[in-house]
Protein backbone atom coordinates (compact mmCIF):
# COMPACT_ATOMS: atom_id res chain seq x y z
CA UNK A 1 0.00 0.00 0.00
CA UNK A 2 1.20 3.47 -0.08
CA UNK A 3 4.38 4.10 1.64
CA UNK A 4 3.91 5.76 4.65
CA UNK A 5 6.84 7.93 5.48
CA UNK A 6 8.35 7.06 8.90
CA UNK A 7 7.65 11.07 9.88
CA UNK A 8 3.75 10.68 8.64
CA UNK A 9 1.33 10.61 11.28
CA UNK A 10 -2.57 11.94 11.74
CA UNK A 11 -1.33 14.84 12.89
CA UNK A 12 1.80 15.53 10.20
CA UNK A 13 0.03 17.70 7.89
CA UNK A 14 0.07 20.36 10.88
CA UNK A 15 3.66 21.11 9.73
CA UNK A 16 2.36 22.71 6.28
CA UNK A 17 -0.11 24.76 4.57
CA UNK A 18 -3.43 23.60 4.63
CA UNK A 19 -5.86 25.67 1.94
CA UNK A 20 -9.33 25.81 2.25
CA UNK A 21 -9.72 25.70 6.17
CA UNK A 22 -12.69 27.44 7.84
CA UNK A 23 -10.90 30.48 10.28
CA UNK A 24 -12.32 28.82 13.45
CA UNK A 25 -12.46 31.34 15.82
CA UNK A 26 -11.30 29.57 19.00
CA UNK A 27 -8.48 27.31 18.37
CA UNK A 28 -8.81 25.64 22.18
CA UNK A 29 -12.59 24.87 20.92
CA UNK A 30 -11.60 23.15 18.06
CA UNK A 31 -8.89 21.04 19.65
CA UNK A 32 -11.48 20.07 22.64
CA UNK A 33 -13.97 18.42 19.39
CA UNK A 34 -10.95 16.88 18.20
CA UNK A 35 -9.97 14.93 21.20
CA UNK A 36 -14.05 14.19 22.07
CA UNK A 37 -13.96 12.72 18.26
CA UNK A 38 -10.68 10.49 18.53
CA UNK A 39 -12.82 8.59 21.68
CA UNK A 40 -16.10 8.08 19.05
CA UNK A 41 -16.28 4.53 17.06
CA UNK A 42 -15.39 4.80 13.29
CA UNK A 43 -17.77 5.64 11.31
CA UNK A 44 -16.19 2.75 8.72
CA UNK A 45 -13.68 -0.36 9.03
CA UNK A 46 -10.38 -1.11 7.24
CA UNK A 47 -11.36 -4.44 6.26
CA UNK A 48 -14.32 -2.66 4.23
CA UNK A 49 -12.01 -0.09 3.01
CA UNK A 50 -9.87 -2.80 1.54
CA UNK A 51 -13.26 -4.32 -0.61
CA UNK A 52 -13.57 -0.93 -2.06
CA UNK A 53 -10.07 -0.96 -2.93
CA UNK A 54 -10.18 -4.53 -4.62
CA UNK A 55 -13.14 -3.65 -6.31
CA UNK A 56 -11.64 0.05 -7.48
CA UNK A 57 -8.48 -2.43 -8.47
CA UNK A 58 -10.87 -3.99 -11.53
CA UNK A 59 -11.77 -0.45 -12.47
CA UNK A 60 -8.36 0.46 -12.23
CA UNK A 61 -7.77 -3.22 -14.56
CA UNK A 62 -10.70 -2.09 -17.14
CA UNK A 63 -13.01 -4.79 -15.88
CA UNK A 64 -15.45 -2.56 -14.09
CA UNK A 65 -16.68 0.95 -14.41
CA UNK A 66 -17.14 3.38 -11.23
CA UNK A 67 -20.20 4.92 -10.08
CA UNK A 68 -19.30 7.88 -7.84
CA UNK A 69 -22.18 10.18 -6.98
CA UNK A 70 -24.67 12.49 -5.15
CA UNK A 71 -25.15 15.51 -4.06
CA UNK A 72 -22.35 18.30 -3.89
CA UNK A 73 -23.28 19.16 0.06
CA UNK A 74 -25.45 17.60 2.01
CA UNK A 75 -27.15 18.97 4.36
CA UNK A 76 -27.93 19.67 8.35
CA UNK A 77 -31.55 19.74 7.18
CA UNK A 78 -31.85 16.49 5.67
CA UNK A 79 -32.18 14.22 8.63
CA UNK A 80 -35.60 12.44 7.23
CA UNK A 81 -34.71 8.91 5.53
CA UNK A 82 -37.11 9.94 2.18
CA UNK A 83 -34.77 11.98 0.92
CA UNK A 84 -31.49 9.60 1.43
CA UNK A 85 -34.06 6.44 -0.17
CA UNK A 86 -34.30 8.35 -2.58
CA UNK A 87 -30.44 9.23 -3.67
CA UNK A 88 -29.42 5.47 -3.14
CA UNK A 89 -32.87 4.60 -5.26
CA UNK A 90 -31.53 6.56 -7.97
CA UNK A 91 -27.96 5.22 -7.89
CA UNK A 92 -28.95 1.74 -7.77
CA UNK A 93 -30.81 2.44 -10.93
CA UNK A 94 -28.27 4.05 -12.76
CA UNK A 95 -26.10 1.50 -11.63
CA UNK A 96 -28.37 -1.19 -12.87
CA UNK A 97 -28.11 0.40 -16.33
CA UNK A 98 -24.34 0.88 -16.71
CA UNK A 99 -24.20 -2.63 -15.61
CA UNK A 100 -26.21 -4.20 -18.30
CA UNK A 101 -24.36 -1.29 -20.86
CA UNK A 102 -21.06 -1.91 -20.06
CA UNK A 103 -21.78 -6.29 -19.37
CA UNK A 104 -18.90 -5.33 -16.34
CA UNK A 105 -19.67 -4.64 -12.48
CA UNK A 106 -20.13 -1.18 -11.26
CA UNK A 107 -18.77 0.03 -8.14
CA UNK A 108 -21.18 2.13 -6.49
CA UNK A 109 -19.81 5.00 -4.14
CA UNK A 110 -22.06 7.59 -3.18
CA UNK A 111 -20.99 11.58 -2.11
CA UNK A 112 -22.94 10.60 1.17
CA UNK A 113 -22.42 10.64 4.79
CA UNK A 114 -20.06 13.39 5.61
CA UNK A 115 -19.76 15.43 2.43
CA UNK A 116 -20.31 18.32 4.22
CA UNK A 117 -17.75 20.60 3.68
CA UNK A 118 -17.11 22.80 0.60
CA UNK A 119 -13.71 24.44 -0.74
CA UNK A 120 -14.85 27.64 -2.50
CA UNK A 121 -13.75 29.95 -5.15
CA UNK A 122 -13.52 33.04 -2.89
CA UNK A 123 -13.76 34.19 0.90
CA UNK A 124 -16.90 36.13 0.30
CA UNK A 125 -20.29 35.63 -1.57
CA UNK A 126 -23.03 38.39 -2.03
CA UNK A 127 -26.26 37.55 -0.56
CA UNK A 128 -30.15 39.79 -1.28
CA UNK A 129 -27.18 42.16 -1.60
CA UNK A 130 -25.06 41.72 1.62
CA UNK A 131 -21.73 40.54 1.41
CA UNK A 132 -20.92 37.48 3.61
CA UNK A 133 -18.50 34.89 4.38
CA UNK A 134 -19.11 32.09 1.59
CA UNK A 135 -21.18 29.40 2.56
CA UNK A 136 -18.50 26.10 3.90
CA UNK A 137 -21.16 23.58 4.54
CA UNK A 138 -23.29 22.68 7.70
CA UNK A 139 -20.02 20.97 9.14
CA UNK A 140 -18.55 24.78 9.50
CA UNK A 141 -21.62 26.82 10.27
CA UNK A 142 -24.88 27.53 9.27
CA UNK A 143 -26.38 28.84 5.48
CA UNK A 144 -28.34 31.79 6.67
CA UNK A 145 -27.93 34.88 5.63
CA UNK A 146 -26.56 36.15 8.54
CA UNK A 147 -22.86 37.45 9.51
CA UNK A 148 -23.18 35.87 13.13
CA UNK A 149 -24.46 32.08 11.51
CA UNK A 150 -21.52 32.33 9.01
CA UNK A 151 -18.67 32.31 11.75
CA UNK A 152 -17.39 28.65 12.01
CA UNK A 153 -18.64 26.69 14.85
CA UNK A 154 -16.61 23.68 15.86
CA UNK A 155 -19.40 21.78 17.78
CA UNK A 156 -20.99 21.25 13.93
CA UNK A 157 -18.29 18.86 13.26
CA UNK A 158 -19.44 16.69 16.27
CA UNK A 159 -23.10 17.00 14.41
CA UNK A 160 -21.48 15.97 11.26
CA UNK A 161 -20.00 12.88 12.41
CA UNK A 162 -23.29 11.89 14.19
CA UNK A 163 -25.37 12.74 10.96
CA UNK A 164 -22.69 10.99 9.09
CA UNK A 165 -23.21 7.86 11.59
CA UNK A 166 -27.39 7.68 11.34
CA UNK A 167 -27.13 7.98 7.30
CA UNK A 168 -24.33 5.49 7.06
CA UNK A 169 -26.55 3.21 9.43
CA UNK A 170 -29.69 3.82 6.97
CA UNK A 171 -27.75 2.70 4.34
CA UNK A 172 -26.50 -0.07 5.56
CA UNK A 173 -30.19 -0.82 6.33
CA UNK A 174 -31.39 -0.41 2.59
CA UNK A 175 -28.72 -1.96 1.04
CA UNK A 176 -29.13 -5.11 2.83
CA UNK A 177 -32.15 -5.41 3.58
CA UNK A 178 -33.77 -5.88 0.35
CA UNK A 179 -34.54 -2.35 -0.80
CA UNK A 180 -31.64 -2.93 -3.35
CA UNK A 181 -33.59 -6.17 -5.02
CA UNK A 182 -32.52 -6.61 -8.93
CA UNK A 183 -36.09 -7.31 -9.63
CA UNK A 184 -37.57 -4.00 -7.77
CA UNK A 185 -34.54 -2.31 -9.31
CA UNK A 186 -35.13 -3.17 -12.87
CA UNK A 187 -39.39 -2.51 -12.41
CA UNK A 188 -38.48 1.58 -10.73
CA UNK A 189 -36.41 1.58 -14.21
CA UNK A 190 -39.66 0.13 -16.25
CA UNK A 191 -41.54 3.09 -14.94
CA UNK A 192 -39.30 5.50 -15.06
CA UNK A 193 -39.24 4.00 -19.01
CA UNK A 194 -43.19 4.11 -19.57
CA UNK A 195 -43.79 7.25 -17.60
CA UNK A 196 -41.65 10.22 -18.92
CA UNK A 197 -41.33 11.05 -22.83
CA UNK A 198 -37.28 11.37 -21.35
CA UNK A 199 -37.73 7.74 -21.00
CA UNK A 200 -39.15 6.44 -23.66
CA UNK A 201 -36.30 6.68 -25.74
CA UNK A 202 -34.75 3.87 -24.13
CA UNK A 203 -37.75 1.24 -23.96
CA UNK A 204 -35.80 -1.03 -26.12
CA UNK A 205 -32.72 -1.11 -23.60
CA UNK A 206 -34.85 -1.86 -20.42
CA UNK A 207 -36.65 -4.42 -22.07
CA UNK A 208 -33.42 -5.96 -23.06
CA UNK A 209 -32.35 -5.93 -19.45
CA UNK A 210 -35.79 -7.32 -18.39
CA UNK A 211 -35.14 -9.97 -21.22
CA UNK A 212 -31.96 -10.95 -19.71
CA UNK A 213 -33.53 -11.35 -15.81
CA UNK A 214 -36.46 -14.08 -17.38
CA UNK A 215 -33.09 -15.99 -19.06
CA UNK A 216 -31.39 -15.62 -15.58
CA UNK A 217 -34.74 -17.17 -14.24
CA UNK A 218 -35.30 -19.65 -17.06
CA UNK A 219 -32.35 -21.39 -16.29
CA UNK A 220 -33.09 -21.84 -13.07
CA UNK A 221 -30.97 -18.72 -10.89
CA UNK A 222 -33.59 -17.74 -8.56
CA UNK A 223 -33.63 -14.23 -8.36
CA UNK A 224 -35.33 -13.70 -4.89
CA UNK A 225 -32.99 -16.14 -3.43
CA UNK A 226 -29.27 -14.94 -4.77
CA UNK A 227 -27.83 -13.00 -2.71
CA UNK A 228 -26.27 -10.91 -5.30
CA UNK A 229 -29.40 -9.78 -6.43
CA UNK A 230 -30.97 -8.55 -3.86
CA UNK A 231 -28.07 -7.28 -1.71
CA UNK A 232 -25.13 -4.62 -2.87
CA UNK A 233 -21.97 -2.64 -1.29
CA UNK A 234 -23.05 0.89 -1.94
CA UNK A 235 -19.86 2.87 -0.28
CA UNK A 236 -19.31 6.32 1.07
CA UNK A 237 -17.35 8.74 0.13
CA UNK A 238 -16.28 12.98 0.52
CA UNK A 239 -14.01 15.53 0.00
CA UNK A 240 -11.70 14.90 2.54
CA UNK A 241 -11.27 18.79 3.20
CA UNK A 242 -11.49 19.46 6.80
CA UNK A 243 -8.82 17.77 8.08
CA UNK A 244 -10.08 18.38 11.58
CA UNK A 245 -12.54 16.42 11.68
CA UNK A 246 -10.19 13.23 9.07
CA UNK A 247 -7.23 13.54 11.83
CA UNK A 248 -9.15 12.37 14.83
CA UNK A 249 -11.15 10.03 12.86
CA UNK A 250 -7.95 8.47 11.69
CA UNK A 251 -7.15 4.94 13.22
CA UNK A 252 -4.93 2.03 13.11
CA UNK A 253 -5.87 -1.41 11.84
CA UNK A 254 -5.10 -3.84 14.34
CA UNK A 255 -5.05 -6.33 11.57
CA UNK A 256 -2.56 -5.05 9.46
CA UNK A 257 -1.14 -2.00 11.11
CA UNK A 258 -1.90 0.46 8.60
CA UNK A 259 -3.51 3.50 9.39
CA UNK A 260 -7.13 3.95 7.56
CA UNK A 261 -9.47 7.24 7.69
CA UNK A 262 -12.44 5.68 9.24
CA UNK A 263 -14.87 9.09 8.31
CA UNK A 264 -15.76 7.50 4.96
CA UNK A 265 -14.31 4.26 2.43
CA UNK A 266 -13.38 6.43 0.31
CA UNK A 267 -11.99 9.95 0.22
CA UNK A 268 -10.65 12.87 -2.13
CA UNK A 269 -8.72 15.95 -2.74
CA UNK A 270 -10.23 18.42 -4.23
CA UNK A 271 -8.95 20.73 -7.06
CA UNK A 272 -8.40 23.87 -5.17
CA UNK A 273 -6.15 21.36 -2.31
CA UNK A 274 -4.09 18.75 -4.54
CA UNK A 275 -0.52 21.03 -3.74
CA UNK A 276 2.69 18.57 -4.02
CA UNK A 277 3.57 19.88 -0.88
CA UNK A 278 0.20 21.04 0.88
CA UNK A 279 -1.04 19.75 3.76
CA UNK A 280 -3.78 17.42 2.27
CA UNK A 281 -1.30 15.35 -0.28
CA UNK A 282 0.57 14.99 3.23
CA UNK A 283 -2.20 13.66 4.94
CA UNK A 284 -3.35 11.29 2.28
CA UNK A 285 -0.14 9.65 1.58
CA UNK A 286 -0.23 8.32 4.80
CA UNK A 287 -3.55 6.69 5.06
CA UNK A 288 -4.45 3.33 3.37
CA UNK A 289 -8.23 4.02 2.06
CA UNK A 290 -8.81 4.12 -1.48
CA UNK A 291 -8.51 8.24 -2.47
CA UNK A 292 -9.62 10.28 -5.13
CA UNK A 293 -7.75 13.32 -6.29
CA UNK A 294 -9.93 16.22 -8.80
CA UNK A 295 -7.70 17.48 -12.17
CA UNK A 296 -8.97 20.61 -13.52
CA UNK A 297 -7.45 22.15 -16.59
CA UNK A 298 -4.74 23.65 -14.79
CA UNK A 299 -3.54 20.45 -14.01
CA UNK A 300 0.04 19.23 -16.33
CA UNK A 301 1.39 15.74 -16.79
CA UNK A 302 4.54 16.27 -14.87
CA UNK A 303 2.24 17.29 -11.90
CA UNK A 304 -0.31 14.58 -12.35
CA UNK A 305 2.60 11.99 -12.52
CA UNK A 306 4.42 13.59 -9.22
CA UNK A 307 0.78 12.91 -7.47
CA UNK A 308 0.83 9.66 -8.84
CA UNK A 309 3.91 8.59 -7.72
CA UNK A 310 3.40 10.68 -3.84
CA UNK A 311 0.02 8.81 -3.59
CA UNK A 312 0.55 5.57 -5.02
CA UNK A 313 4.28 4.46 -4.74
CA UNK A 314 3.42 1.11 -4.19
CA UNK A 315 1.65 0.84 -7.50
CA UNK A 316 -1.79 -0.55 -5.85
CA UNK A 317 -4.44 -0.98 -8.63
CA UNK A 318 -7.79 0.57 -6.84
CA UNK A 319 -5.45 2.83 -4.23
CA UNK A 320 -5.30 6.14 -6.64
CA UNK A 321 -8.26 7.15 -8.74
CA UNK A 322 -8.03 10.31 -10.91
CA UNK A 323 -11.15 12.10 -11.18
CA UNK A 324 -10.58 14.61 -14.57
CA UNK A 325 -13.29 17.99 -14.41
CA UNK A 326 -11.64 19.86 -17.72
CA UNK A 327 -14.85 21.05 -19.07
CA UNK A 328 -16.39 20.34 -22.35
CA UNK A 329 -14.94 22.05 -24.48
CA UNK A 330 -11.45 21.31 -23.52
CA UNK A 331 -11.46 17.83 -22.30
CA UNK A 332 -10.50 16.45 -25.96
CA UNK A 333 -7.43 18.39 -25.94
CA UNK A 334 -6.36 18.23 -22.12
CA UNK A 335 -6.93 14.83 -21.09
CA UNK A 336 -4.84 12.80 -23.55
CA UNK A 337 -1.62 14.22 -22.38
CA UNK A 338 -2.26 13.18 -19.32
CA UNK A 339 -3.57 9.68 -20.14
CA UNK A 340 -0.51 9.31 -21.77
CA UNK A 341 2.06 10.64 -19.15
CA UNK A 342 0.18 8.44 -16.48
CA UNK A 343 0.51 5.16 -18.63
CA UNK A 344 4.29 5.88 -19.14
CA UNK A 345 4.98 6.32 -15.83
CA UNK A 346 3.34 2.79 -14.92
CA UNK A 347 1.45 3.56 -11.99
CA UNK A 348 -1.99 2.08 -12.03
CA UNK A 349 -5.14 4.35 -11.67
CA UNK A 350 -8.85 4.56 -12.21
CA UNK A 351 -9.85 7.11 -14.51
CA UNK A 352 -13.11 8.94 -13.81
CA UNK A 353 -14.74 12.19 -15.43
CA UNK A 354 -16.47 14.35 -13.42
CA UNK A 355 -18.50 16.39 -15.81
CA UNK A 356 -19.98 18.66 -13.63
CA UNK A 357 -17.46 21.24 -12.12
CA UNK A 358 -15.73 22.82 -14.93
CA UNK A 359 -18.90 23.15 -16.94
CA UNK A 360 -20.78 25.70 -14.08
CA UNK A 361 -22.15 29.19 -15.51
CA UNK A 362 -24.27 32.00 -14.02
CA UNK A 363 -27.92 32.63 -15.74
CA UNK A 364 -28.65 36.67 -16.70
CA UNK A 365 -30.67 36.55 -13.01
CA UNK A 366 -27.51 34.99 -11.11
CA UNK A 367 -28.66 31.47 -11.30
CA UNK A 368 -25.70 28.82 -10.84
CA UNK A 369 -26.61 26.38 -13.58
CA UNK A 370 -25.08 23.79 -15.29
CA UNK A 371 -26.55 21.93 -18.66
CA UNK A 372 -26.90 18.75 -19.44
CA UNK A 373 -25.73 19.02 -22.52
CA UNK A 374 -22.34 20.23 -21.72
CA UNK A 375 -22.75 17.41 -18.83
CA UNK A 376 -23.18 14.56 -21.84
CA UNK A 377 -20.84 16.41 -23.75
CA UNK A 378 -17.77 16.15 -21.37
CA UNK A 379 -18.36 12.48 -20.76
CA UNK A 380 -18.29 11.50 -24.41
CA UNK A 381 -15.17 13.92 -24.34
CA UNK A 382 -13.74 11.47 -21.91
CA UNK A 383 -14.90 8.55 -23.76
CA UNK A 384 -13.23 9.59 -26.65
CA UNK A 385 -9.77 10.43 -25.28
CA UNK A 386 -9.38 7.13 -23.60
CA UNK A 387 -10.09 5.51 -26.82
CA UNK A 388 -7.74 7.84 -28.90
CA UNK A 389 -5.15 6.96 -26.13
CA UNK A 390 -6.19 3.40 -25.52
CA UNK A 391 -6.61 3.20 -22.00
CA UNK A 392 -9.51 2.44 -20.07
CA UNK A 393 -12.50 5.20 -19.28
CA UNK A 394 -13.24 3.82 -15.64
CA UNK A 395 -16.43 5.98 -14.57
CA UNK A 396 -17.89 8.84 -14.07
CA UNK A 397 -18.50 10.76 -10.87
CA UNK A 398 -21.26 13.18 -10.40
CA UNK A 399 -23.57 15.39 -8.40
CA UNK A 400 -26.86 14.07 -8.54
CA UNK A 401 -30.40 14.13 -6.33
CA UNK A 402 -33.41 12.02 -5.84
CA UNK A 403 -35.46 14.46 -5.79
CA UNK A 404 -37.35 16.30 -8.64
CA UNK A 405 -35.48 19.40 -8.88
CA UNK A 406 -34.67 21.87 -10.94
CA UNK A 407 -31.17 22.91 -10.71
CA UNK A 408 -29.77 22.03 -13.93
CA UNK A 409 -30.81 23.32 -17.68
CA UNK A 410 -31.89 20.45 -20.07
CA UNK A 411 -31.63 16.92 -20.10
CA UNK A 412 -34.57 15.10 -22.34
CA UNK A 413 -37.86 16.29 -20.11
CA UNK A 414 -36.11 19.71 -20.43
CA UNK A 415 -35.89 22.04 -16.96
CA UNK A 416 -35.69 25.59 -18.78
CA UNK A 417 -33.94 28.74 -17.37
CA UNK A 418 -37.41 29.89 -16.78
CA UNK A 419 -38.09 27.03 -13.71
CA UNK A 420 -34.98 26.81 -12.36
CA UNK A 421 -36.31 28.86 -9.45
CA UNK A 422 -39.66 26.21 -9.30
CA UNK A 423 -37.32 23.78 -7.27
CA UNK A 424 -33.78 24.99 -6.70
CA UNK A 425 -32.57 23.67 -3.57
CA UNK A 426 -28.96 22.89 -3.74
CA UNK A 427 -27.03 24.60 -0.74
CA UNK A 428 -23.87 24.99 -3.38
CA UNK A 429 -23.59 23.43 -6.77
CA UNK A 430 -26.99 22.63 -9.01
CA UNK A 431 -27.57 18.46 -9.11
CA UNK A 432 -28.93 16.78 -11.74
CA UNK A 433 -33.04 15.74 -10.73
CA UNK A 434 -33.97 11.70 -10.20
CA UNK A 435 -34.85 11.75 -14.09
CA UNK A 436 -31.84 13.87 -15.85
CA UNK A 437 -29.61 11.05 -14.00
CA UNK A 438 -31.52 7.99 -15.28
CA UNK A 439 -31.24 10.01 -18.88
CA UNK A 440 -27.55 10.07 -18.14
CA UNK A 441 -26.79 6.54 -17.65
CA UNK A 442 -28.97 5.56 -20.08
CA UNK A 443 -26.92 7.41 -22.57
CA UNK A 444 -23.35 6.53 -21.10
CA UNK A 445 -24.47 2.59 -21.62
CA UNK A 446 -25.23 3.40 -24.97
CA UNK A 447 -21.92 4.85 -25.31
CA UNK A 448 -20.51 1.70 -23.69
CA UNK A 449 -22.67 -0.50 -25.98
CA UNK A 450 -21.84 1.86 -29.57
O1 LIG B 1 -18.51 21.99 -5.11
C1 LIG B 1 -17.52 22.53 -5.51
C2 LIG B 1 -17.09 23.83 -5.05
O2 LIG B 1 -17.29 23.99 -3.70
C3 LIG B 1 -17.90 24.80 -5.77
O3 LIG B 1 -17.96 24.44 -7.13
C4 LIG B 1 -17.23 26.11 -5.60
O4 LIG B 1 -18.11 27.01 -6.01
P1 LIG B 1 -17.77 28.56 -6.06
O5 LIG B 1 -16.94 28.76 -7.27
O6 LIG B 1 -19.13 29.19 -6.14
O7 LIG B 1 -17.06 28.92 -4.79
C1 LIG C 1 -15.47 20.82 -4.80
C2 LIG C 1 -15.72 19.94 -5.71
O1 LIG C 1 -15.05 19.73 -6.84
P1 LIG C 1 -13.66 20.33 -7.33
O2 LIG C 1 -12.66 20.12 -6.24
O3 LIG C 1 -13.40 19.50 -8.54
O4 LIG C 1 -13.92 21.77 -7.66
C3 LIG C 1 -16.84 18.96 -5.58
O5 LIG C 1 -16.70 17.83 -6.06
O6 LIG C 1 -17.90 19.34 -5.06
MN1 LIG D 1 -19.73 20.63 -6.22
Amino acid sequence: MAVTEPTWSPASWRALPAGQQPAWPDAAALAAVRERLRGMPPLVFAGEARKLLHGLGEVAEGRALLLQAGDCVESFREVSPIPIREKLKVLLQMSAVLTFGASLPVVKVGRVAGQFAKPRSADTEIVDGVELPSFRGHTVHSDEADAAARVPDPERIVQGYYQAASTLNLLRAYTKGGFADITQVHTWNKEFVASSSAGQRYEQLADEIGRALAFMQACGIDLAAERSLHEVDVWTSHEGLLLDYEEPLTRKDSLTGDWYACSAHMLWIGERTRELDGAHVEFFSGVHNPIGVKLGPAATADEVVALCERLNPRRLPGRLTLIARMGADRVRELLPPLLRAVRESGIPVVWACDPMHANVFRTASGVKTRRFDDVMREIEGFFAAHRAVGTWPGGVHLEITGEDVTECLGGAEAVLEEQLDHRYETLCDPRLNARQSLDLAFRVAELMRG
